[in-house]
């Protein structure tokens, strides 16, 4: 899910490397717990834009579960998994071929092959449905679709990728209840009360993708996974595997690589919230580019609240230096703009919702 840069800021007071939270307090009784981790949060928040965190509750099992659904859904044929093409979806979900996702940005160098060829990356994408949310019952019914953005996944079949779907609905389930924990955290850095976005997450806007990408093909050039970009959700939950290729700007316009820690997941702020807080917190440019020569796998969780949710520069964020950075806008309406510019290459054949 991507953006392209708008621009780099100069600072002294900049960051070398991603700080690591242990987020345990999240579920804390104790208030003054869950203050001091609110803290830790805002400060990688406003300084970094991105953060691990460790005892987040996703369990190693399932976290090597879902990584391996991804490796065996990439393995399939390409006749197979083309059954899945996005082009056959309106909501932008399904299967995305290597070369076709095109690239935000593509300055790394004289020896980038560059954007005529796309990305290095193939990817499966879903969006939000009703058994990923554990705190939907099968009685709830998807709230109206005023932009285009809710509707049903394409999944693999069972008899082609048994227990795909249930795996990845689980890892949902989970990075969906730790994303609604996150956002009462974030509240609480904000100076907000803690159930301040509570009533914007009945129906949040959720995709996850997940990715595949392969190593470089010719020796000697350098090809990028993902071009340099922001999220443009509220945040993105990240698992990488064990290959490092994730890289994050600073405010120097230095690339920080962003290595993965075993059990350990990502989080960023994307574009939505840093908004929301009138670009308090940051929404930081990243890129990928796997240069191992391993495969690489990594399952993006995008969360935001709910479509119909006003977007409201926080009252408190604003001041005289720092002025309101963004009239009021509807998530969804964001949201679909954003899908829009990110999916240019890729017409919907309009064969309806699947
Ligand atoms: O694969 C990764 O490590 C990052 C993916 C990413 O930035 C994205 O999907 O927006
Ligand atoms: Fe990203």
């Amino acid at each position: 899910m991507s953006k392209s840069p708008q621009s780099r800021n100069e600072s002294s007071d900049d960051f070398e490397q991603v700080p690591v939270i242990d987020v345990s307090a999240l579920s804390s009784r104790d208030p003054h717990r869950r203050q001091d981790l609110a803290a830790q949060i805002y400060y990688a928040c406003t300084k970094v834009g991105f953060f691990y965190i460790s005892n987040h509750g996703i369990s190693q099992e399932l976290l090597d579960s879902v990584h391996n659904a991804a490796r065996r859904f990439f393995a399939l044929p390409s006749e197979q998994k083309m059954e899945y093409y996005v082009g056959k979806s309106q909501k932008y979900r399904g299967f995305m071929p290597i070369y076709t996702e095109q690239m935000a940005d593509m300055e790394i160098g004289d020896d980038t092959k560059n954007s005529s060829t796309g990305a290095l990356l193939e990817s499966f994408d879903i969006g939000y449905e009703i058994p990923l949310d554990p705190e939907r019952t099968a009685n709830d019914t998807l709230p109206p679709d005023t932009y285009s953005l809710y509707g049903e996944n394409q999944w693999p079949i069972e008899e082609v990728l048994s227990g795909f779907r249930d795996i990845y609905t689980r890892y949902c389930a989970e990075a969906l209840r730790l994303s609604r924990s996150l956002m009462r955290c974030f509240a609480l850095a904000l100076n907000l009360e803690e159930d301040y976005f509570d009533s914007m997450m009945k129906y949040p806007g959720v995709t996850s993708r997940m990715l595949h990408y392969p190593p470089q093909p010719v020796q000697g050039e350098i090809m990028l996974g993902l071009g340099a970009h922001m999220d443009y959700e509220c945040f993105t939950i990240l698992s990488q595997d064990n290959v490092p290729a994730l890289q994050v700007q600073n405010m120097r316009g230095e690339w920080v690589l962003v290595p993965p820690i075993p059990g350990i997941l990502v989080v960023n702020i994307g574009d939505c919230l840093s908004i929301w807080t009138n670009k308090i917190f940051r929404s930081t440019i990243h890129r990928v580019i796997n240069l191992t020569g391993e495969e690489r796998y990594s399952i993006p969780f995008f969360f935001g609240v709910d479509y119909d949710a006003t977007v409201s520069v926080l009252p408190n964020c604003i001041s005289e230096e720092r002025p309101m950075c963004e009239n009021p806008f509807k998530a969804g309406q964001f949201v679909r703009a954003q899908l829009a510019k990110s999916y240019v290459a890729y017409q919907g054949e309009g064969s309806g919702d699947s």
